[in-house]
């Protein structure tokens, strides 16, 4: 059985350009159980996300959570679907798009800007082809996740490593690992929370709530909780904010082993009862507002401090495509394409900023003040 498949004719003889790929985790196709399953039987067969051995999960995944949750997901994910679809999809969508017009704007007129869902369509593999196809020969991964973890990054150049195992002539790669401490993106959280109070006031308490992972990951050397850390004291650092007004939590548990703590909503219920009566929660894990946003935290989440005593819970959004996230993304795309950019003889940045530094040196020769 032959390994390799023909390489496409067009990757010779046309010019090369530069990749980036966006990468989020993916959605079901439609809010609907028959939707829903197949898309959480792929993410749930996923060694990095489920680390039990394969012959004792496969019949609790297929006979047991494959027959009760789809149903259960598909009602949450109802509450939050958009008419453009689910919300994790068109904000990377709407990423990626603005990315590409911040690149060309930065004078990078070769660089291809795509998108694809780790589980789900549009799928890595799929997109991938598609640079290969656009003669590719360098392509920068861009996992959407801010703070590392096997269950996530490490996932995703799984699948990378396996969608190119069958090509002849492998493109140059690289990848952002994780982005949870640049000053780009802190600075666009710090923002935005500043924004929020600007318009509601501060409240007693700012939750961070990052998506939890199993408390054995942290013991067995995952960065995942260290990197959360770090974004938070930079975040708080940043607002010149008290410490003891910031929360650090973990959410979405699942199953029964135990996960990072404190978990977010047990913490939200005991706040009430601590006299704290006002929350403001972002989830700068998340660079996208989805379903573990939307509906666990702004719904579920808020329900449950208000039910507790809580009187007033603001759910701030997550960076979506701020303005100014937008510009830190390109930075860093700019930033770890760095050299492919700068040896790119026909890139017109470097044209225009040699015509720039010729006009000022000519104009400061010549005393033109202009
Ligand atoms: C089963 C274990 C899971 C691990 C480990 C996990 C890690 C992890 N996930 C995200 C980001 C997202 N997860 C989302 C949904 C989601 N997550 C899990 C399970 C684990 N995640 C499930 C089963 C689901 C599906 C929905 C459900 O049935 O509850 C989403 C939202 C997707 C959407 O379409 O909106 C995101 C985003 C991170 C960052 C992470 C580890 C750091
Ligand atoms: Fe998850
Ligand atoms: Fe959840």
């Amino acid at each position: 059985m032959a390994r390799y498949r023909p390489e496409p004719t067009h990757a010779h003889g046309s010019t090369p350009r530069i990749g980036v790929l966006l990468v989020n985790l993916g959605s079901p196709e439609a809010p609907t159980a028959a939707a829903v399953r197949p898309y959480l039987k792929q993410f749930l067969s996923d060694p990095r996300v489920v680390e039990i051995p394969r012959l004792a999960w496969w019949p609790i995944l297929n006979l047991i959570i494959l027959n009760t949750r789809p149903a259960k997901s598909a009602e949450k994910y109802a509450s939050i679907w958009t008419d453009e679809g689910s919300p994790l999809r068109v904000h990377t969508e709407r990423q990626a798009k603005l990315l590409a017009g911040f690149l060309t704007e930065a004078g990078h007129h070769d660089v291809k800007v795509d998108w694809a869902m780790r589980y789900g369509q549009p799928s890595i593999p799929d997109r991938l082809d598609a640079l290969r196809a656009a003669s590719c020969d360098r392509i920068l991964l861009v996992p959407l996740y801010p703070q590392y973890a096997g269950s996530t990054v490490g996932s995703v150049m799984d699948e990378v490593a396996s969608s190119i195992h069958a090509w002849r002539n492998l493109p140059e790669l690289r990848f952002i690992r994780s982005y949870h401490d640049d000053p780009g993106y802190i600075a666009a959280l710090a923002a935005s929370v500043t924004e929020h109070w600007a318009k509601n006031g501060q409240a007693d308490r700012l939750i961070l709530s990052f998506h939890g992972v199993p408390r054995y990951t942290l013991d067995q050397g995952d960065p995942y909780h260290c990197e959360c850390h770090k974004t938070a004291r930079l975040l708080a650092d940043a607002l010149d904010i008290a410490p003891e007004r910031v929360m650090l939590t973990f959410q979405s548990r699942f199953g029964k082993a135990e996960w990072l703590k404190p978990y977010t909503q047990p913490t939200l219920e005991a706040l009430p009862k601590q006299g704290v009566r006002s929350v403001d929660v972002m989830c700068p894990g998340f660079s996208s507002d989805c379903l573990e946003t939307l509906e666990e935290i702004a719904m579920e989440c808020k329900e449950a401090f208000l039910t507790h005593g809580g009187e007033r819970f603001h759910y701030i959004p997550c960076l979506n495509t701020r303005n100014d996230w937008m510009h830190a993304l390109t930075a860093l795309v700019i930033r770890h394409a760095g050299h492919w950019l700068a040896a790119d003889p026909r890139r017109s940045t470097a044209d225009r900023q040699v015509g720039k530094a010729r006009a000022i040196a000519l104009g400061a020769k010549n005393g033109d003040a202009k």
